[in-house]
């Protein structure tokens, strides 16, 4: 069976850190989105993001898009079924709205959602520095109402997303590979 892990969660909390480690280590294929933010030092067009303009965004057909700290997001189902094609295991990173949209419109048993989080918050805006972002936009990013809401987890999410602590990148990986089991990603 095709499947596909979903990762949510705040700025910094190490979404992007566990896809690639999950693409490194098990084989999976992440799920490129389009977005209107810039590019950040080190992310290539087609291969961290689809970058787009304003314009150009909203000449694609989205699955769900989204407005995240004055930026547009959006994955399409296109995108998910070239990753298919060629992977069984798909992992795609999204705010928490487009978590809940992806539980509301993919079937039960082919998605996993993880809702990645440190046990403390402050910590967060070291690691956005950490990853090379200047001190005002990291501020902000922080700061922003969607940043607020996804650093709890949202209410409607409880039922159906395991939480995976992300503190001590060891304990971190331990727990992955738990998860991957349980979630029948491994064979
Ligand atoms: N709903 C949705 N969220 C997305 C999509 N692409 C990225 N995101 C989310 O948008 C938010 C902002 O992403 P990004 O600017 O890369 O910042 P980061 O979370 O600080 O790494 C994160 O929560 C991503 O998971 C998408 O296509 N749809
Ligand atoms: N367990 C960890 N301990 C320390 N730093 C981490 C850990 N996980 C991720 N990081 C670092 O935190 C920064 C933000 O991680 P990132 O994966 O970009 O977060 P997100 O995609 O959730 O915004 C990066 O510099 C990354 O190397």
């Amino acid at each position: 069976m095709k499947k596909l892990l979903v990762l949510c969660g705040g700025p910094g909390t190490g979404k992007t850190t566990i896809q690639h480690y999950l693409e490194e280590k098990y084989g999976f294929s992440r799920v490129l989105t389009h977005t209107t933010r810039p590019r950040r030092k080190g992310e290539t067009d087609g291969k961290d993001y689809y970058f787009e303009t304003k314009t150009s965004f909203f000449r694609n057909r989205y699955f769900e898009y989204m407005e995240y700290d004055g930026n547009f997001y959006g994955s399409s189902a296109e995108s998910l079924a070239r990753t298919w094609q060629h992977h069984d295991n798909a992992v795609i990173v999204l705010d928490t709205k487009g978590a809940l949209a992806y539980k509301q419109k993919l079937r039960t048993k082919q998605v996993s959602f993880w809702y990645i989080a440190v046990a403390d918050q402050n910590i967060l805006g070291q690691r956005l520095l950490k990853r090379g972002e200047a001190k005002e936009r990291a501020a902000r990013r922080l700061q922003s109402k969607e940043a607020i809401r996804d650093m709890q987890m949202p209410q409607q999410l409880r039922t159906f997303c395991e939480v995976l602590l992300n503190d001590d990148w060891g304990k971190t990986t331990a727990e992955i590979e738990l998860f991957l089991r349980r979630d029948g990603f491994l064979k």
